[in-house]
């Protein structure tokens, strides 16, 4: 389907407001027509010598059609906001439902620049095309079809000429899409690159200061900025010749209209208020066309902004629901990876290989291994962020591909190496996964994640704004707060992927037993490379290159003198050295 097929359907969500819009813009061209013919009978009684007086009901006519045209002008361009803003707020539910279901891993394959910019101005793009070029499409098809039959019916052969001009006017938005393809796709690949190296530049400002670079990214910006500026141009240059080839269209017409209508009229063909009503209309028949050409301008840059809108909306998710789904009878869940494989896109070498692990329901496994080893792959697929190429991942006996999404997600807690904080205040973002929880249940688990003491301390306790990401805070802070939300939560599934790695030793070992007693009774994921904190679980997994090399008890693999000896002899600072 066309993109000019698609944003039609999407304007027909608000069909009510659009017929609304289509009716204005209809009456306001209408409105013009009548005035050319008013002023025509006005004109013709003067000639005539009939003087102003007998031309009041044409004159009261004029007044009346100035006070429709000016409420159906101030109506249009409140119905035009009106349904401009109701289609995009239905694109932006799509975009961000759909955004939700492509998940984490699609959603870092592209860039976060790009993605908003789409998510902002791309949708924003979409105002004037739905709110002024679809309704003046319809409209000035309408309006200058009706006028040239009018001026056909006066006098065919100028009515012809009138005709034959105004179908040129329609024309140019074909053809000119068409040229203007070619410029306006790079026009808004480079607006997306622009705004997404500005924001990594924004968010990344302060790595930017401290290894000098900053003014060298400033002049790479303002190449960005410079090419943007010539494709621009480029495009402008189109946008001109359009305008004038519409112009010279209209010119052409209006003028050949009069003149041969003159013509007519000298010879006897043509009486003097026909001869009135063509120079008059002629142009009424051209300003509809006049406007299409400028709502066309105004509209066209949503068409090259619904190529990125399209693109994230017609991505395939990673993961599906499942079409039949099931869940566990019981409410222990042990967790299975059974002979897994699996290859991020676009790599060569999997990810994680051949894995199979089995933590019982209610036991803790650590896993360990070198960085890249593919640790962090494993809390993905349990996640169904994406689904191994081989092999099966089972939670409580029921493969993950089974579980209602959300029912699976909602059974694992995760404290992560990167904890996300938003821009809310502290108790918001505690109670992100249990909404229900109260105070007192908030204040435990901050107690238990040893994070109590600097939440009070906060200018507002716990109804401080965090900050953007959770910026206000430390980093060992913000890991306690992630810390404390996962124990909230009554997830049966506990992931801790490098839970402390923020945290200083004397915090680490009270958050590691506060970790410890969160863990009692869960099925617990350690993803750990501080060796320190995994001697708290049942059994520790070696993981190398996807594959487990080594598993068993801490003591037991480090009497083995395998690759667990040699991860912990590798070790950098002494407390990470088991004692
Ligand atoms: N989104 C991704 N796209 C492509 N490759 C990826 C992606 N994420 C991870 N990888 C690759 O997959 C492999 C395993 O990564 P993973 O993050 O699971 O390792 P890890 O053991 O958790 O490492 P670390 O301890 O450094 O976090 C690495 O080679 C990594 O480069």
């Amino acid at each position: 389907m066309s993109a000019n097929a698609r944003l039609l359907r999407w304007a027909l969500r608000a069909r009510w407001r659009m017929a609304e819009l289509v009716g204005l813009s209809v009456a306001i061209t209408a409105s013009y027509a009548g005035q050319g013919l008013l002023l025509a009978v006005v004109v013709d009684d003067v000639i005539a010598g009939a003087g102003l007086g007998g031309s009041l009901p044409a004159l009261a006519g004029l007044v009346a059609v100035q006070a429709v045209r000016a409420g159906a002008q101030w109506r249009r361009e409140v119905a035009s906001a009106g349904a401009a803003t109701a289609v995009k707020e239905a694109v932006r539910a799509d975009l961000y439902a759909q955004l939700l279901r492509l998940g984490p891993a699609d959603v870092r394959r592209r860039r976060t620049g790009a993605v908003q910019s789409t998510l902002v101005d791309g949708v924003e793009a979409l105002d004037a095309y739905v709110g002024r070029f679809i309704p003046q499409a319809i409209a000035s098809v309408v309006g200058a079809a009706a006028i040239a039959g009018f001026l056909l019916a006066l006098d065919p052969v100028v009515g012809g000429v009138v005709l034959a001009c105004a179908l040129v006017v329609p024309l140019v938005p074909q053809l000119s899409q068409k040229v203007l393809a070619g410029r306006m796709d790079p026009w808004m690949a480079a607006y997306h690159a622009l705004y997404a190296e500005n924001l990594d530049a924004i968010q990344g400002m302060a790595t930017l200061k401290v290894f000098g670079a900053a003014e060298r990214r400033g002049r790479e910006l303002t190449e960005r900025a410079k090419d943007f500026c010539r494709v621009s141009i480029r495009l402008c240059a189109v946008t001109v010749l359009y305008v004038g080839v519409v112009g010279l269209a209209v010119g052409f017409g209006t003028a050949f209209a009069a003149g041969l209508g003159a013509v007519r009229h000298a010879e006897g063909a043509l009486p003097a208020l026909s001869l009135l009503m063509i120079l008059l209309l002629a142009r009424e028949c051209f300003r509809p066309l006049r406007d299409l050409q400028n709502a066309f301008h105004a509209g066209y840059p949503a068409l090259s902004a619904a190529t990125g809108i399209f693109e994230i909306l017609d991505a395939e998710p990673p993961v599906r629901e499942p079409a039949s789904p099931r869940t566990p009878s019981g409410q222990s869940l042990a967790l299975d990876f059974t002979g897994v494989t699996f290859t991020y896109p676009g790599r060569d070498e999997p990810a994680v290989r051949d894995l199979t692990l089995r933590i019982g329901a209610g036991e803790h496994v650590a896993v360990v291994g070198r960085s890249g080893a593919g640790k962090t792959t494993l809390i993905g697929l349990l996640l169904r962020w994406f689904d191994p190429q081989e092999g099966a991942v089972h939670l409580g006996g029921v493969p993950v591909t089974e579980w209602p999404l959300d029912a699976l997600r909602r059974q694992v807690a995760v404290v992560s190496q990167d904890t996300y904080l938003f821009h809310r205040s502290v108790r918001d973002n505690l109670t992100l996964a249990r909404p229900d929880a109260g105070d007192e249940e908030v204040r435990r688990a901050l107690d238990a994640a040893n994070a109590a003491a600097f939440v009070a301390a906060l200018p507002d306790g716990l109804d401080t704004v965090v900050g953007e990401r959770g910026m206000k805070l430390s980093g060992g802070e913000r890991q306690r707060l992630s810390i404390a939300r996962a124990l909230l939560t009554d997830a049966p599934v506990l992931i801790l992927d490098e839970a402390t790695s923020s945290v200083d030793s004397a915090n680490e070992r009270s958050i590691a037993r506060a970790l410890h007693r969160a863990a009692r009774g869960r099925t617990t994921l350690t993803i750990a490379h501080r060796l320190s904190t995994v001697r708290g679980a049942d059994r520790i997994v070696v993981l190398d290159r996807g594959g487990i090399v080594e598993s068993g008890g801490h003591d037991e693999l480090l009497a083995r003198s395998g690759a667990f000896a040699r991860l912990v002899a590798a070790g950098t600072t002494p407390e990470e050295a088991p004692a």
